[in-house]
């Protein structure tokens, strides 16, 4: 049984509602709001120089410390001109005087009536010339240069700071630094960025059948395809560093041994197996026995019921289950927002999209079945409309490798109709 102490339970960013673990299972996103309230969200931040900076998480709101583009320039090669002497009715004729390339000072240098300054993209639009002409619509000849139509003023010249004005707000706090906001901190004149540091997460595979992949199975043993799976799902997240404790027997001291080594290095430590009801499942009782608390214990969904939500010392603690399909499910849908909480990310949520079900489905009585399911085809509406390719099975590891994504049905006591709308987390 867990002991309750509340103090225990509000170290995490919200307080819990209760210290005690409910045994009654909890909707799949009440489930994940727990286990978001639970996580502590890493205060220690690091300057990187911008290089090293993508995929990390954004420490604090950034402004801009130069205008962008920082000064007026030409958008094309061709011609500066003032707008203002193209009297009367075309063609203009103009002498052609200096030359401005990418790269040249912008001189304040003056220049007589009826000149046009050669120019080329890039190059600094001096003070008093007003647009530019793309050579392809004039006519040099020697010094001169002549234009059929008068151009509008402001014509092919980015101004400076019609991007970006200088001390512009340009990123908020908790931004995941992908590389179009790298390069818009780069353009702004920023060399190095804050960051959250890394979110430390302990990975450690429960099972006795469990062998690495590539190693010879005696009988009754199989491989341990979740450690693979949730390697390669954390590398794509660079705020995550990874520990990885391999792989522990179910057996209650060893199991002990590493989640206390776990709680001490790192600020979350996902388990996968023994979290069902059997005799060699010892991760919820050992969790409680080393003094871990479980917040949540069952989750009203399909695969991934006996998810196991709480924390350990300073640590956010959840045990997904053992069988496949249901370590995925349990991984993205309450395990990640919580990570992604701890990491300092504004934005939490799985990416959901409407689409059209393909097939029919029995009722779900109480719970939501997470389905592996790959895109068939459009509706005439536009749709997208979506295969199930198995049926809540939990242990299928081919099903999700040849999904698009997992489609969501929600809980009801009737069956679901082919051509019911329903919500697609795409991988
Ligand atoms: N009496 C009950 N039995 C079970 C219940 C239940 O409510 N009452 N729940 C079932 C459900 S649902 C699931 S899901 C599983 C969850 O089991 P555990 O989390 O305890 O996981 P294990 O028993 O250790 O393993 C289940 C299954 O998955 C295989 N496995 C485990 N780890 C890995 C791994 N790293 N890579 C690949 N495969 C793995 C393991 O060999 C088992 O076949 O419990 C049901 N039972
Ligand atoms: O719900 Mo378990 O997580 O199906 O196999």
């Amino acid at each position: 049984m867990a002991t309750t102490d509340d103090s225990f339970l509000t170290q995490g960013r919200h307080a819990s509602t209760s210290g005690s673990a409910r045994s009654a299972p909890v909707a799949p996103d009440i489930a994940a709001a727990r286990a978001v309230a639970l996580a502590a969200t890493v205060t220690e931040t690091e300057v990187l120089p911008l290089l090293d900076a993508a995929g990390r998480v954004l420490a604090g709101a950034v402004l801009s410390r130069n205008a962008v583009p920082p000064f007026n320039a030409s958008a094309m090669d061709g011609y500066a001109v003032r707008t203002e002497e193209f009297h009367g009715s075309g063609p203009w004729t103009f002498t052609v005087e200096g030359r401005r390339a990418a790269g040249d000072k912008p001189l304040h240098s003056s220049h007589g009536p009826a000149t046009a300054l050669r120019i080329f993209t890039g190059a600094p639009v001096p003070d008093g010339f007003d647009a530019v002409v793309m050579q392809e619509r004039c006519l040099r000849s020697g010094d001169h240069v002549t234009f059929s139509s008068r151009p509008a003023s402001g014509h092919n010249i980015r101004f400076s700071g019609e991007d970006v004005a200088s001390e512009a707000s340009l990123l908020a706090k908790g931004i995941l630094l992908t590389p179009t906001r790298l390069a818009l901190l780069a353009g702004a004149g920023h060399g190095k960025v804050a960051v959250a540091r890394k979110v430390r997460i302990a990975l450690i595979s429960t099972g006795s059948e469990l062998r690495e992949p590539g190693e010879a199975l005696s009988a009754g043993q199989i491989h341990n395809s979740n450690r693979v799976l949730l390697r390669a799902m954390l590398a794509e997240s660079k705020w995550a560093d990874v520990e990885d404790f391999g792989i522990v027997a179910d057996d209650p001291d060893a199991l002990r041994h590493m989640l206390a080594k776990a709680a001490l290095a790192c600020d979350a430590i996902i388990t996968t197996g023994g979290v069902s009801a059997g005799e060699e499942d010892h991760v919820a009782s050992v969790l409680q026995d080393s003094g871990g608390e479980l917040d949540v214990v069952q989750v009203a969904m399909r695969p991934g019921k006996p998810v196991k939500i709480g924390r350990i010392g300073q640590s956010l603690f959840v045990g997904l289950p053992g069988n496949p399909n249901a370590a995925l499910v349990t991984f993205r849908r309450i395990a990640l927002p919580a990570l992604r909480a701890m990491a300092g990310l504004a934005e939490i949520d799985p990416v959901a999209q409407p689409v059209i079900t393909g097939f029919s489905h029995a009722a779900r009585h109480g719970r939501t079945e997470f389905v592996p399911a790959r895109f068939s085809g459009r509706t005439v509406d536009g749709l997208p409309v979506i295969e199930r390719l198995a049926r809540g099975s939990s242990a299928s590891l081919s099903a999700a490798a040849t999904a698009d994504g997992i489609a969501l049905l929600p809980p009801g006591d009737d069956a679901i109709d082919e051509g019911t709308l329903v919500q697609f987390e795409p991988f």
